[in-house]
């Protein structure tokens, strides 16, 4: 008789399989980091302890402050608005020196806190940025988290740390995970009857890895095979739930809905990124920027962020799950055309969407036209 007995190393690979891959550690790394926990990230030389200045506590930072001379890690457009750059701002992260004492209201206030009253802590420009600073930048961006890092350098420390259960990780896997275009996961769809027409049907697409959804909206019954009309749209809470007056997203997306129900139906790619990519809660300490007189470029670069922090691949990776491959696009942004097109996708038109002008969006529109790229009707 053939009795199956698993070789050792059967054995040691099945196990294996048990422990997380580099993506996981990547998930955990941001899971520890949101809840306020500090991470080692390693690079070519260094061991560095790492946490978002936005979700430090008080006494998590007196801890941190106490294994040696902390370092804030910001982007270079914060930079720039802190007054560290006459000319342009440097791209990637910038890593700041903290003169003196530095309680945990200054570090909000230097990482771009709108609400807060503004510090008088001195920074200046420390050296030359490492992985370990770039990637904990890139993951604070990627968990919309404002961009800005403490930073302990634990070359003597790192035996210490090491019984802490903190997750550490080597910096270069972190950079090229968040660089990576995460699986999309179909994970359910049913039929919505909707009040521009009665058939439609929602797909929800996970993304690997992460806690975040996009959905796809079936509007009418477009034929998959032949140029399907597609809106890009990207989450904006403010316009179209609350029907807000200073964007066009609302007035778009039941325009683009309402136009797909008209002629041949069509498909409206609702991606999670609210904002351009940097959440709602930025979005909204943009706004007190705005009120404050910035447009809405400048309080993305206050804020530390680039003017649109999207990943537009998901569009384009979701639309080739559903068997989509030419689309008209509805749209007036030719980024979303190329990244699209770059992807795979054949946009056979653009169609124009130039809706929902009002006195409180004119500034956001023409500031969009003229920095941003976006085409005028
Ligand atoms: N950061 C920031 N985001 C904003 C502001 N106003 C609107 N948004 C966001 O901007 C995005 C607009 O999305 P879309 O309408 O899909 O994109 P678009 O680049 O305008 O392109 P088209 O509408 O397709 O021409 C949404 O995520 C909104 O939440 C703002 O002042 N600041
Ligand atoms: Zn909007």
């Amino acid at each position: 008789m053939n009795i199956f007995r698993p070789s050792p190393d059967d054995l040691y690979s099945n196990t294996a399989a048990l422990g997380p891959r580099i993506g996981e550690q990547v998930a955990r790394l941001r899971g520890d980091l949101r809840l306020g926990l500090s991470a080692v990230l390693f690079d070519e030389a260094s061991a560095s302890l790492v946490a978002w200045v936005e979700n430090l506590t008080e006494e998590r930072l007196a801890a941190m402050l106490r294994l040696g001379q902390a370092e804030m890690v910001v982007t270079g457009r914060r930079a720039a608005a802190l007054g560290l750059y006459s000319g342009a701002a440097p791209t990637g992260a910038v890593r700041l020196s903290l003169q003196g004492a530095t309680s945990l209201a200054d570090l909000h206030a230097l990482a771009g806190r709108s609400d807060i009253a503004p510090t008088e802590a001195v920074v200046t420009p420390g050296g030359p940025a490492r992985e370990a600073h770039e990637a904990a930048i890139l993951l604070a961006k990627s968990e919309q988290v404002l961009p800005a890092v403490l930073v302990v350098d634990l070359s003597a420390q790192e035996p210490q740390i090491a019984q802490l259960g903190l997750v550490s990780m080597q910096a270069r896997d972190v950079i090229a995970t968040l660089a990576a275009e995460p699986a999309q996961a179909r994970v359910s769809l049913a039929k919505l009857p909707m009040a521009v027409s009665d058939s439609g049907r929602v797909h929800v697409f996970q993304t690997g890895n992460s806690s975040e959804e996009h959905y796809a909206i079936e509007i009418g019954n477009p034929d998959l095979s032949k140029p399907v009309t597609v809106r890009l749209h990207s989450a904006c809470f403010t316009g179209d739930v609350l029907g807000s007056k200073k964007c066009d997203c609302g007035p778009q997306l039941r325009g683009a809905m309402q136009a797909m129900s008209d002629d041949a139906g069509g498909v409206i790619l609702y991606l999670n990124q609210e904002g351009r990519g940097i959440g709602l809660a930025n979005k909204m300490r943009a706004y007190g920027l705005q009120e404050a007189g910035l447009d809405t470029v400048e309080a993305n670069h206050w804020l530390g962020f680039e003017d649109d922090e999207r990943d537009f691949r998901a569009g384009a990776t979701i639309l080739h799950r559903m068997g989509i491959r030419q689309i008209r696009l509805m749209t007036n942004n030719p980024a979303k055309i190329a990244i699209l097109s770059a992807h795979g996708i054949e946009v056979v038109e653009r169609v124009p969407l130039h809706v929902g002008h009002t006195d409180c969006n004119e500034r956001y529109l023409a500031t969009k036209a003229a920095k941003s790229g976006h085409l005028l009707p």
